[in-house]
């Protein structure tokens, strides 16, 4: 039986009063590019700081290739990219990268690693001379050296302009093609959608949902109405289904856990102008399943009602049974 890159059993951690990771369970199978989702605050960084050995669980179990992760980082298993960290000045690219493939056993040859990460043409800059999207590329050379197996990046992009963070996704996946296992977090649902063959979204230290990007939008089951309206708009959140109106302008915009009956009602009342029915995005899906916005989306319209308590999201995932997508609002038997 071939043994899990990652294996995370009944995780808990917690700092003082604050319970940041809460009884998490995550396995992720050799060869998966997975991404955390999460609001600030979720546990994110704890659960990866866990997985690297570099804090200990209160409780639980963390496995790295069947093995502890101080184990899978001594044998060159597992490597992490730091989110922003020095690199010795006053040398090239390619030296640093040969200074630190020269400390593993059976490192990646250096040109192979400069490719990769596609630094080939900065190989001979200086690397106090390189831009911020640069030096990550650099720092992510660095953790591809020794040839891992699995690597590890908490929030990778964080400081990255739209086109380093393009540069760098594309040297993630050429390393991903090469069936290597990658976890990273992120804040950009776009980078998760586009870039991950599984989302797990975790809030107050649970997993609340699990599956492929278009499982996670699935499991939200939220679409959204919209119509042209005149006069009063107050009986629209009273319509079945909806869970969240926003007026901007002459247009409301109706957020529906079950779009047939409310657009089934509009009809019913001879309200159908201009109707729009568009599926939820990912941001859709991940307000709905934590009840907030992700950290770098633009913030919600003041004119928004929120008709629906965060807290029964998880329970509107929970009423499709047989989604592949494991919502789990009481327990994380992923
Ligand atoms: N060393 C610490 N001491 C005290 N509290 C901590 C510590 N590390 C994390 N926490 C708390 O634990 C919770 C989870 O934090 P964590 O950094 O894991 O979340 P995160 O999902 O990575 O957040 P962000 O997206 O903002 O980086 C938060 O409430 C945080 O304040």
């Amino acid at each position: 039986m071939s043994v899990n890159a990652v294996s995370l059993a009944e995780v808990t951690k917690s700092f003082g009063t604050v319970r940041a990771v809460d009884g998490l369970t995550l396995d992720i199978p050799k060869g998966q590019t997975l991404a955390l989702l999460g609001p600030n605050g979720a546990g994110k960084s704890t659960t990866i700081g866990m997985l690297l050995g570099l804090t200990v669980p209160d409780a639980g179990q963390v496995r790295v290739f069947g093995g502890t992760p101080r184990a899978a980082v001594r044998a060159g298993r597992m490597s992490a990219m730091p989110q922003e960290g020095g690199l010795i000045p006053r040398v090239t690219v390619r030296e640093v990268i040969g200074f630190v493939a020269g400390a593993y056993a059976a490192p990646l040859a250096v040109d192979d690693v400069l490719a990769t990460a596609r630094l080939t043409d900065l190989a001979g800059r200086r690397v106090d001379r390189l831009s911020g999207g640069q030096a990550q590329r650099v720092r992510f050379a660095l953790a591809l050296a020794g040839d891992p197996d699995l690597i590890v990046l908490d929030e990778p992009t964080a400081a990255l302009d739209v086109e380093a963070r393009r540069e760098f996704w594309d040297g993630m996946r050429r390393y991903a093609a090469r069936g290597k296992t990658i976890l990273f977090s992120t804040h950009y649902l776009e980078e998760a959608d586009e870039h991950a063959d599984r989302i797990v979204v975790i809030d107050r230290g649970r997993v609340v949902a699990d599956g492929t990007s278009r499982e996670i939008k699935r499991v939200a089951a939220l679409t959204t109405v919209s119509l042209t309206v005149d006069g009063d708009t107050s009986w629209l959140g009273g319509l079945p289904g909806v869970t969240m109106v926003e007026i901007r302008g002459r247009r409301a915009h109706l957020r529906s856990a079950d779009s047939d009956a409310t657009v089934m009602a509009l009809a019913e009342a001879r309200a159908l102008r201009d109707l729009e029915v568009s599926p939820a995005d990912l941001e859709d899906a991940f307000v709905a399943l934590t009840g907030r916005r992700p950290a770098t989306s633009a913030a919600v319209s003041a004119t928004a009602t929120d008709l629906d308590p965060p807290a029964s999201a998880p329970a509107a995932a929970s009423a499709r049974p047989g989604s592949p997508v494991r919502p789990a609002p009481e327990g994380n038997d992923v």
